[in-house]
């Protein structure tokens, strides 16, 4: 892949993975000309390669904050930091070739191609056309969209699921060192939406960038967040934290009611099956016929095989060894540290 920093990046040479910068929010404020306060003062931190998520009720700011990073909205106060550099100042164009940005519906310029649509900012960086062909293709080709099929198709010849996916490769493709992306997988049905969540997974795992992501939905903030910072009206951050300790301690009511009731569900989804939860394999005459998981997978996928197959074990494997056995009764006891808050 190509990481060649653009002109004026500032990614310190401690920044882990390359390509990636982390983010500094410190004490930014927005208050809207008709006097609204969108955000009142929040800081908070990603780390290089960190993918946060933004989440909160409607209206509490998510947006504004996002918007905030690129520039889209100017700060009332506060500084950005990106790769340690104060960015408030900067030239917001040339900012914005360095942030890739990912929104719903994705914005494909329609009477352009697939290809050209991706490389609208290499060709703003003023690259080959050679270099912005390969870069254009390695991205399709990263997202799951055949160049050859693809690349000289229009946005309205594509699924949206597809387009989204296009819209996701040309936010990557000047290897921005930060990738917005606002409600990415909410316009697409909820199959797809599962799927895409999944592909990304997989993308990010390779290119490791620094995502801020802002979304509505909750399992999807479990599912792809690293870390997730739940706001409330006026920016305000109630809680920033992974998803097992923000379902499994929630820091106030607020996030106890945002998270719900049904967060004993979402926490299995983030609980992974380990040693010491297994039974020995001697415990029942026979293993034949159950179904098999990985040390390691969730709690959630472990109980889900037991139901379909409708077994009260199931076995647990490290690689092609099997270790130990996990009893449907076993998940459904674990005593989780009880809730400060209640
Ligand atoms: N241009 C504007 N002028 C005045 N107020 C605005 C403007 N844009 C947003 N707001 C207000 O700022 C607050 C935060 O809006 P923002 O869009 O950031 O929220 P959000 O959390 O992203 O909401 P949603 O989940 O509904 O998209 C809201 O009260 C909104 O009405």
């Amino acid at each position: 892949m190509d990481v060649t920093p653009e002109a004026g990046s500032a990614a310190p040479a401690r920044t882990v993975p390359s390509g990636a910068a982390p983010i500094a929010l410190d004490r930014i404020r927005k208050q809207y000309p008709d006097g609204t306060v969108a955000v009142t003062e929040l800081s908070l931190e990603v780390e290089a390669g960190e993918l946060m998520v933004l989440i909160g009720p409607s209206g509490c700011g998510k947006s504004t904050v996002l918007r905030m990073i690129n520039r889209l909205i100017e700060p009332s106060g506060g500084r950005i930091l990106l790769g340690g550099e104060d960015v408030t100042g900067a030239d917001p164009v040339a900012l914005r070739r360095r942030i890739g940005y990912v929104i719903q519906n994705v914005g494909l310029f329609p009477h352009q191609t697939i290809r050209t649509n991706v490389g609208t900012v290499p060709r703003l960086l003023g690259w080959s056309k050679d270099r912005i062909r390969k870069r254009s293709d390695e991205l399709l080709e990263l997202v799951g969209l055949d160049p050859g099929k693809f690349a000289g198709r229009y946005p309205h010849e594509l699924s949206g699921g597809q387009r989204q996916r296009v819209g996701v490769a040309r936010a990557l493709a000047a290897d921005p060192v930060v990738l917005l992306m606002d409600e990415p997988f909410s316009a697409v049905d909820p199959i797809v939406r599962t799927r895409l969540q999944e592909e990304f997974l997989r993308l990010q795992a390779e290119v490791r960038k620094t995502i801020v992501m802002v979304t509505h939905d909750l399992d999807e903030a479990v599912r792809l967040g690293d870390r997730i910072a739940v706001l409330s009206q006026g920016g305000r951050l109630e809680q920033y934290a992974s998803p097992a300790k923000l379902l499994g301690e929630p820091a106030s009511a607020f996030v106890r009611e945002f998270v719900g009731t049904d967060r004993g569900i979402r926490r299995l989804a983030v609980t992974p099956v380990t040693r010491d939860l297994l039974d020995p394999l001697s415990t029942v005459d026979s293993t034949a016929g159950l179904p098999t998981v990985e040390l390691g997978s969730s709690l959630y996928d472990a109980l889900a095989r037991m139901l379909t197959t409708n077994a009260d074990h199931c076995r647990v494997a490290e690689g092609s060894e099997p270790v130990g056995l996990l009893s449907r009764h076993r998940i459904l006891s674990i005593d989780y540290p009880a809730d400060p808050a209640q």
